[in-house]
């Protein structure tokens, strides 16, 4: 059901997450890869299973059966963290922002230690220009350079989101995981994050993206997953996806049996 036969040199591979809470099966054996460069869209109606597939991926949650891998080397078992270090990195649904420290710091804090890795590389090649450090770069790709110095408080609630991305971002990640980062913005922010998020690859990061708004789904990605009931009904470009039946159908029932 992934849209292309097992192989390798995919920068994801997951083959058959399952993820349970108790006796219910959130994530059913659903197999899924992001080729280096792509901007791959996950989506479902409510309950589908989005959230419990990223958080059995990035080992928030225990997964119940199958493997990750990531640049061919397995995830199985790793800690979040760890899971990070590799250089896959997810935002979450809700922005969790420091208060008390201004977007420079928070995007500081994120990025703590790759800038440690940064200084000791400073240190060894001192003609590495200024100004291009994880957290200048982040910063640039969100265009967060006139709020540096602003405090969450002062921001929009686009603005917000957007640290988020950005602090996953000066983490310097391969791919970056995104939870619903559309939500909440308005029809304008939601365009101009999209033309961000689709100018990332160009900057070596691939994307996996979750979100509701089907409108920038369906413009940013490459390739799209659908699942429902947490089993994949579907998966090609978009064109595909819009055409397709069964999605239609899920998302038509939706309206009637999940609001
Ligand atoms: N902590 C939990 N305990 C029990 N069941 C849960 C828990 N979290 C999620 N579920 C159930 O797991 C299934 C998948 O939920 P999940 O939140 O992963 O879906 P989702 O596609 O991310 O939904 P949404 O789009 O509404 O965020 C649903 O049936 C949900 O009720």
């Amino acid at each position: 059901m992934t849209g292309r036969p097992a192989g390798v040199g995919q920068l994801l591979e997951v083959t058959d997450l399952r993820v349970t809470y108790g006796g219910v099966v959130a994530v059913d054996d659903v197999s899924l890869h992001v080729a280096e460069g792509e901007v791959v869209g996950l989506i479902g109606p409510n309950g589908a299973g989005k959230s419990s597939f990223i958080d059995g991926l990035t080992g928030y949650l225990p997964r119940r059966g199958g493997h990750v891998e990531f640049e061919g080397r397995s995830l199985d078992g790793l800690a979040t963290y760890a899971v990070a270090r590799r250089g896959l990195v997810r935002t979450f649904q809700s922005v969790e922002l420091f208060d008390d420290l201004t977007v420079e710091e928070n995007l500081l804090v994120a990025a703590e230690r790759p800038r440690l890795v940064t200084m000791l590389r400073d240190l060894v090649l001192p003609s590495r220009p200024e100004g291009v450090d994880d957290v200048a770069w982040a910063r640039m790709l969100c265009e967060l350079d006139d709020v540096a110095h602003r405090y969450p408080q002062e921001l929009s609630h686009g603005q917000r989101k957007l640290v988020g991305v950005a602090r996953a971002l000066a983490q310097r990640p391969r791919l970056v995981l995104m939870d619903e980062p559309a939500a909440g913005l308005d029809t304008e922010e939601s365009l101009a994050f999209g033309r961000r998020l689709r100018s990332l690859p160009g900057h070596g990061v691939s994307v996996l993206l979750v979100d509701h708004d089907m409108g920038l789904v369906l413009s940013v990605c490459d390739r799209i997953v659908v699942i429902d009931f947490g089993k994949v009904i579907a998966s090609g470009t978009p064109e595909e996806i819009r055409a397709d039946e069964a999605v239609i159908a899920a998302y038509l029932g939706g309206v009637d049996a999940r609001h």
